[in-house]
C-alpha cells in the first residue's frame, strides 16, 4: 500500500513540472507517503482495540469532562490540515473511561479523512457507544488551512462545532455547566 502512494507522489511531483530525480526530491516519494501514511493512521486503528478494556466501574454520575484535546486532521475536501482543539464531556452511568483514552477516540478519527462536523459526531457517538453514558458533548474549535493558505485566504476565522447526546441536549442546565467549564480555558 505504502509502495502505491509512494507511486503516486512520484506522478504529483512530475504533475508539478519537478524533476523527482533530483536530490532534494529523491527520496520525498517515499517520506510523503509515510507522513500521510501517518496523517491517516486512524484507519488502521478500531474502538476495541484503543479502549483496551480501560473501562472501569464507578459509582461517580456527574459530569466528566475533558478539555483542550489537541487536534490534528485533514479534511476531506482539499487534504489540507485543519489544526484545534476538542472538549468533551459525559455522564457516567455506572463505568467510566480511562483518561486517555478519550484522547484516544479524538485522534482515531481525527487520523483520518472528513469534515469537522462529522469529526465530533463521529467522536460523541464513540464515547456514547463505549460508555453508556447518560449524555455526551463535544466541542471541536479549528483553524482550517484549506481557508487560510488558499481559496479565501482568512487566517484569523475559527470554525466551532458541537454535538450534544441525551442530557446535554436534553438540559440546558447540563448544556450550560460543560459550556462554563470549556470557556474557562480560553
Ligand atoms: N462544513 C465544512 N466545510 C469544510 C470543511 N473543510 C473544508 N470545508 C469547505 O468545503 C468547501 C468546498 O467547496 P468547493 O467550492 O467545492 O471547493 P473550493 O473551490 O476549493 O472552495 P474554496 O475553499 O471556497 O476555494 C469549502 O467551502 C471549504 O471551506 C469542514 O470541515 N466543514
Ligand atoms: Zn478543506
Amino acid at each position: 500500500m505504502s509502495d502505491d502512494l509512494q507511486r503516486h507522489y512520484r506522478d504529483i511531483l512530475l504533475g508539478l513540472g519537478e524533476d523527482p530525480e533530483r536530490e532534494g526530491l529523491r527520496d520525498t516519494p517515499l517520506r510523503a507517503a509515510k507522513a500521510m501514511r501517518y496523517l491517516c493512521h486512524g484507519y488502521e486503528q478500531s474502538l476495541e482495540e484503543i479502549i483496551n478494556g480501560a473501562l472501569f466501574a464507578s459509582d461517580n454520575d456527574e459530569m466528566v469532562t475533558v478539555k483542550d484535546i489537541e487536534l490534528y486532521s485533514l479534511c476531506e475536501h482539499h487534504l489540507l490540515p485543519f489544526i484545534g482543539k476538542a472538549h468533551v464531556a459525559y455522564i457516567p452511568t455506572g463505568k467510566v473511561l480511562g483518561l486517555s483514552k478519550v484522547a484516544r477516540i479524538v485522534d482515531m478519527f481525527a487520523r483520518r479523512l472528513q469534515i469537522q462536523e462529522t469529526l465530533t459526531r463521529q467522536i460523541a457517538e464513540a464515547v456514547q457507544r463505549v460508555t453508556d453514558a447518560a449524555g455526551v458533548a463535544v466541542v471541536i474549535e479549528a483553524q482550517h488551512m484549506c481557508m487560510m493558505m488558499r481559496g479565501v485566504e482568512k487566517q484569523n476565522s475559527v470554525m466551532n462545532t458541537s454535538v450534544m447526546l441525551g442530557a446535554f441536549r436534553e438540559s440546558q442546565n447540563t448544556r450550560h455547566e460543560f459550556l462554563k467549564l470549556i470557556k474557562r480555558s480560553n
